[in-house]
């Protein structure tokens, strides 16, 4: 299992938001302009999966094959002709990964959106001069590709400075959603198999989210009482996995001190000790650690990439794919049947009369 999304389900659009701001502060610390502090985040436009195009600035919604479905500039989005014109045939090469950035998770949502609100500014601000590239400002010139570099660069500064990591701790009630029932499900699922939890999180952070989530200093009912920690719901708990490359050669195995969060010096080489705490390491340790391999293993992740792809090609894992927002694309496909059923309807009669 992945951490956060997955057993740490986050807020929204609390958490995006938060994540926004200090993205924004980011960028306006490195030099861009104090104007784009007055955006603020608007949760009903980014979506998970949608692609930036670093050549145009265009935030692009393909289909599986790359065929080009939405395509917005800023927050005006595009007429088919106008698409037809940057993307031929409506269709985008999807694994060009230098030109196209896919926004996977619901870490980037943030990142997604302030793609739209950069891309507004610049075009509308008249200290710029538009070009299809880019952006130019007397002699500098400002391209979408430099824009989705800074962007990357702020991102990683948002988590790894640990700036998010410190306002969620905060105020944990306003970020993160407590599901009592957790240690009953692990400890279910225990009875028939083995969990292990393997995150790209440090331990100081999975710590303090875990102990929240599972109150480890209150008893309640849901609660196994031969268990003391969140720890003990797990076979095995590995931290600063670094997926993807957890799943290729991964990184040297380091025990944790669980009293200080420190990791102790050296490889570690010893057998697997119940409700100790590893750093680093490989899903092949993993499977050794555990005496498991293939597809005796589903893991549960909500990266398409980091988590599933690459643990089913590379290890052979079963994979489950956690998509919250499968729950409210459903319910509209429920509450509105009736309208997407005359619509088909409508469809179908105009096709059979032409
Ligand atoms: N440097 C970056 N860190 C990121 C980014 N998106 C998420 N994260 C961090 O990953 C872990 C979650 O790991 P998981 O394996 O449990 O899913 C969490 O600590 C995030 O802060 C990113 O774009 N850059
Ligand atoms: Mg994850």
């Amino acid at each position: 299992m992945s951490c956060p999304y997955i057993l740490a389900v986050y807020r929204s659009p609390d958490y995006e938001e938060l994540g926004f701001e200090l993205l924004v502060d980011r960028l306006v610390c490195i030099g861009y302009p104090h104007e784009l502090l007055t955006y603020k985040y608007d949760p009903t436009f980014p979506t998970r999966g949608l692609v930036f195009d670093s050549l145009y600035g265009n935030l692009l919604k393909v289909d599986s094959n790359g065929n080009v479905l939405v395509c917005v500039h800023g927050f005006r989005f595009l007429k088919g002709a106008e698409v037809w014109s940057k993307y031929p045939n409506k269709f985008i090469q999807r694994d060009d990964t230098k030109r196209f950035h896919v926004l996977n998770t619901l870490f980037n949502l943030a990142e997604t959106y302030l793609y739209a609100c950069l891309v507004d500014y610049f075009t509308d601000c008249s200290r710029y001069v538009n070009y299809d590239t880019g952006y130019r400002h007397g002699n500098l010139f400002m391209s979408f590709q430099s824009i989705l570099q800074e962007v990357r660069d702020a991102m990683d500064y948002v988590h790894d400075s640990g700036c998010l990591k410190e306002k969620t701790l905060a105020n944990l009630d306003k970020y993160l959603l407590k599901d009592e029932r957790m240690p009953l499900l692990l400890s279910r699922i225990r009875e028939v198999g083995k969990i292990f939890l393997a995150t790209n999180s440090d331990y100081k952070y999975t710590n303090a989210i875990m102990s929240y989530l599972f109150d480890d200093d209150k008893d309640d009912k849901y609660k196994d009482p031969e268990k003391k920690t969140w720890r003990s719901y797990f076979d095995l708990i590995v931290v600063d996995t670094r997926k993807p490359l957890f799943f290729a050669e991964g990184t040297v195995l380091r025990q944790v001190n669980t009293d200080n969060g420190k990791l102790r010096i050296g490889t570690y080489t010893g057998p697997h000790q119940h409700c100790a705490v590893y750093s680093g390491g490989s899903s092949d340790i993993v499977c050794d650690l555990l005496g498991v391999k293939g597809k005796e293993i589903l893991y549960v992740g909500d990266h398409i990439f980091g988590d599933i792809l690459k643990s089913k090609k590379r290890q052979g894992w079963r994979t489950f794919l956690v998509v919250p927002e499968l729950a409210k694309e459903l319910s509209i496909w429920t509450e509105k049947s009736d309208l997407l059923h005359n619509s088909k309807r409508a469809d179908d009669g105009i096709s059979s009369s032409l």
